[in-house]
C-alpha cells in the first residue's frame, strides 16, 4: 500500500478516501445508472462533500433541465454544462455526479481526466430501462421510442464512457451496495497504479 499510514484493520471507506487525496471522484455514465443516488451515498461513506451537476445547472440557471431544453435547446444546456463542470472541478476532494452527458463532451472529458477518478457506471439496457421509464423528466428520451433511444446513446457512448479510470457494472442490487462497490473499486486502482 502506497499510504504508509493506513494499516491491514482499517475500513473499506478509509482506504478509499486515503485513495481519493486531495482528488475529486467524478461518477459518469447513462440516465438510470445510479449516478446521483449511489454517488450521494459514496460522498457520505467518504466524508466528503456531494455535488450533482445537473442539480447545480438547476440552481444557477433557475431553470429545470427540461425547461433549459424546451427554452434553449440541447447546445446552450451543454455549453452550461460545460461552464459548470469546470467550476466544479477546481477544487476538491468531493463527489461529482455528473449529468449523462457531460463525459460525453471532450473539454468536460479532458478536465475530469487532468483533475479527478472518473468511474462509470455501466448498466446494461434492461436495467437502465427500467428505472428511467417510471419519469419523464429527461428531455432526450421524449421521442417516439425511448427505449430504442436510449439503446442508440449506449451505442454512440459507451465507447466514451469506458475512458474513465474505473468501470463499476450497475446492476439491480441496493444503491449501498454498489456505493461499497465503488469503495472497492477505487482502492484497486489505487493498488494497481501503486503496482504498474
Ligand atoms: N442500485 C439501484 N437499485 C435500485 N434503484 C436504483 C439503483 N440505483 C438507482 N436507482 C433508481 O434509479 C433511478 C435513477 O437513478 P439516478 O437518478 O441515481 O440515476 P442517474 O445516473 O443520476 O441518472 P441521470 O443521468 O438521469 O441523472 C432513481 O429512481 C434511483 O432511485
Ligand atoms: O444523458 C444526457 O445527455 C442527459 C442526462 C441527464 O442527466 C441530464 O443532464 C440531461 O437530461 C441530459
Ligand atoms: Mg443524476
Amino acid at each position: 500500500m502506497s499510504d504508509p499510514v493506513l494499516k491491514v484493520g482499517d475500513s473499506l471507506k478509509d482506504r478509499a478516501r486515503a485513495a481519493l487525496g486531495s482528488r475529486n471522484l467524478i461518477l459518469v455514465g447513462l440516465m438510470g445508472a445510479g449516478k446521483s443516488s449511489v454517488g450521494r451515498i459514496v460522498a457520505h461513506q467518504l466524508g466528503v462533500p456531494f455535488i450533482d451537476s445537473d442539480v447545480e445547472i438547476e440552481r444557477v440557471s433557475r431553470m429545470t433541465i427540461s425547461e433549459l431544453f424546451a427554452a434553449y435547446g440541447e447546445e446552450e444546456f451543454r455549453a452550461l454544462e460545460t461552464r459548470v463542470m469546470k467550476r466544479l472541478l477546481k477544487s476538491g476532494p468531493r463527489v461529482i455526479s455528473t449529468g449523462g452527458g457531460a463525459f460525453v463532451n471532450e473539454q468536460t472529458r479532458k478536465h475530469i481526466k487532468k483533475s479527478g477518478l472518473s468511474v462509470w457506471l455501466k448498466a446494461d439496457l434492461d436495467v437502465l430501462w427500467e428505472r428511467v421509464n417510471k419519469r419523464d423528466t429527461r428531455p432526450l428520451l421524449k421521442t417516439e421510442n425511448p427505449k430504442q433511444t436510449l439503446k442508440n446513446l449506449m451505442n454512440a457512448r459507451y465507447p466514451i464512457y469506458a475512458e474513465a479510470d474505473i468501470t463499476v457494472l450497475s446492476r439491480d442490487v441496493r444503491k449501498e451496495i454498489m456505493a461499497d462497490e465503488v469503495l472497492k473499486a477505487m482502492i484497486e486502482a489505487q493498488t494497481e497504479s501503486a503496482v504498474s
